[in-house]
């Protein structure tokens, strides 16, 4: 008898024993390898400014979703590269301070396998239209700069408003993890027929995007029309870019239109706070093709812009910039462009964030009420210039004194633009960073070109490598507590063997 439970006990101590290496076996096998980091870099060349984004990727999951992320930001000096119209060739150089900090960050033994892209917005689409040959000129020089730095240099281009839209949606779809959702997450989505993913909104300077999948997509009007193939499942897209309707180029169109009716060279403007003096130069004024259709002969070379602060006249004259009148479709936002109803959730970045953030009307994770946007933004309209000046002293002024009518204009350009009302307003989530991620169009244009989100869901172990040890623990465990429930009814211990009848 006593040998027979020696024999077991050593049985029960060996099995034990099997299963704590079985563990350590198992956590240290599937240990993952020492990192291997892959780069990658992206330059916004944007209307107002240009910005360098290092992105790193851990390099045996480049395919799976989510794994891309932003490690740097630069913010290039002086303006975007569209404002090298009359010195092209210097638009190259201005990139240099920045690309000397992403060689910082960047290991020197990975610079010459680091992809790096420059895409182009609004601002050289515009430029493009008024002096061909500058806009060449200007993207010869950033490419130049661009192929002399040790990086593996894939192209300058001017990117469309459609690609800038679509990329901005893949973007923030990517960061939010829309594109792995979990089994029970789909089922949810599907039984209340909710779109899986997110709209995106852009605001940029010169052209604002709006994108989002939209299920009853017809086919009115194809150059709207997007469709994806990421991770076995299809997404049928609307997009659209309003070129001239960034809120720099949207301020250029409402003066345009108020020269139309200006009596001298004072314009009292509703859209700058009061006390607030601002002189326009009307030679170059015209020239841009966001204005030129207005041209007029006026009697004087300057205006001068005087605020009124009064948001209702501001919104007023903002209003005249959307033509509802004809809509060749079922269907349309302004301007005679098509919009399928509006669905889902929208994520609101750029300058649609930076306004409503400086405002203070951002607050996620419950978004406020419609109203209560309109009476801030109202309220800070009728402040004096003098006052916000005193207020926000280091905020730059070019900003500071236009937050009034951007304020506006944004609600203008959802509300009239787009038809957001008060009932679906709470669906717009305005959003600056995604994680350590900035929301906008590179991340995506850079996934896409890297071919690093693939059309069909990636053969992949079934498990996680966390779910794998844990559910190998928890067996174990399992194993152990049967073995000794097994010895504890078998042999009794002296011990316990008063409790057992
Ligand atoms: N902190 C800020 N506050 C207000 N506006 C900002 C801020 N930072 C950037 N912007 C604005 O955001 C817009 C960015 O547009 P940009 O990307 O340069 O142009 P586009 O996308 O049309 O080519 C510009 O109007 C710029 O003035
Ligand atoms: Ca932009």
């Amino acid at each position: 008898m006593s040998s027979t439970r020696t024999i077991l006990l050593i049985l029960g101590f060996l099995s034990t024993l099997a299963v704590i290496a079985l563990i350590a076996v198992a956590v240290t096998q599937n240990q993952p390898l020492p990192k291997n980091i892959k780069y990658g870099i992206v330059l916004d060349a944007g209307s107002s400014h240009t910005n360098l984004y290092v992105y790193e990727w851990p390099a045996e999951k480049e395919n799976d979703t989510g794994v891309v992320k932003q490690v740097e930001v630069c913010k290039v000096e002086g303006p975007g590269i569209s404002g090298y119209s009359h010195a092209t060739e210097k638009a190259g150089p201005s990139l240099a301070q920045c690309l000397q900090q992403a060689k910082e960050v960047i290991p020197s033994a990975q610079h010459k396998e680091t992809p790096v892209y420059l895409g182009a917005t609004a601002g050289m689409r515009l430029l493009r239209l008024q002096n061909e040959s500058a806009a060449d000129k200007v993207l010869s020089s950033v490419g130049n700069t661009l192929r002399s730095a040790p990086f593996n240099f894939q192209g300058a281009r001017i990117i469309t408003g459609q690609e800038e839209g679509a990329y901005g949606w893949i973007t923030i779809n990517y960061l939010l993890g829309n594109f792995k959702q979990s089994g029970w997450k789909k089922l949810l989505h599907s039984l209340k027929s909710l779109s899986e993913t997110s709209g995106a909104l852009d605001l940029g300077g010169a052209s604002t995007q709006i994108t989002f999948e939209s299920k009853d997509l017809t086919s009115e009007s194809p150059e709207n029309q997007l469709y994806f193939r990421l991770y076995g499942k299809d997404y049928q897209v609307y997009t659209h870019s309003f070129l001239c309707y960034g809120k720099d180029q949207a301020l250029q169109q409402k003066l345009a239109r108020d020269l139309q009716t200006v009596e001298n060279s004072n314009l009292f403007d509703p859209c700058f706070h009061k006390g607030y003096e601002r002189t326009i130069n009307i030679s170059d004024f015209f020239k841009n093709p966001c204005t030129s259709d207005k041209k007029k002969q006026l009697p004087f070379s300057q205006l001068y812009i005087k605020g009124e602060g009064d948001y209702q006249k501001c919104r007023e004259s903002i209003q005249k910039l959307f033509n509802k009148s004809n809509c060749p479709y079922s269907s349309c936002s302004f301007n005679g462009i098509y919009l399928p109803p509006l669905q889902g959730d929208f994520g609101a970045f750029s300058a649609f964030y930076f306004v409503m953030n400086f405002l203070n009307l951002t607050s996620e994770p419950n978004p406020l009420a419609l109203n209560k946007v309109i009476s801030t933004i109202e309220s800070f309209c009728a402040r004096p210039w003098q006052e916000v000046k005193t207020a926000y002293h280091h905020i730059k002024e070019k900003y500071l004194s236009e937050y009034c009518f951007s304020g506006a204009y944004i609600l203008s350009l959802l509300e009239n633009g787009y038809g957001f009302t008060e009932d679906n307003w709470q669906m717009i989530h305005f959003l600056g960073k995604i994680g350590s991620s900035d929301a906008g169009w590179t991340l995506g244009y850079m996934l896409n070109l890297t071919n690093m989100i693939p059309a069909e869901q990636p053969a992949g172990p079934p498990l996680s490598h966390g779910s794998y040890v844990g559910l190998m623990v928890l067996c174990s465990l399992v194993l152990v507590s049967v073995l000794l429930f097994a010895w504890l009814l078998f042999h009794k211990p002296k011990c316990l063997q008063k409790g057992i009848v």
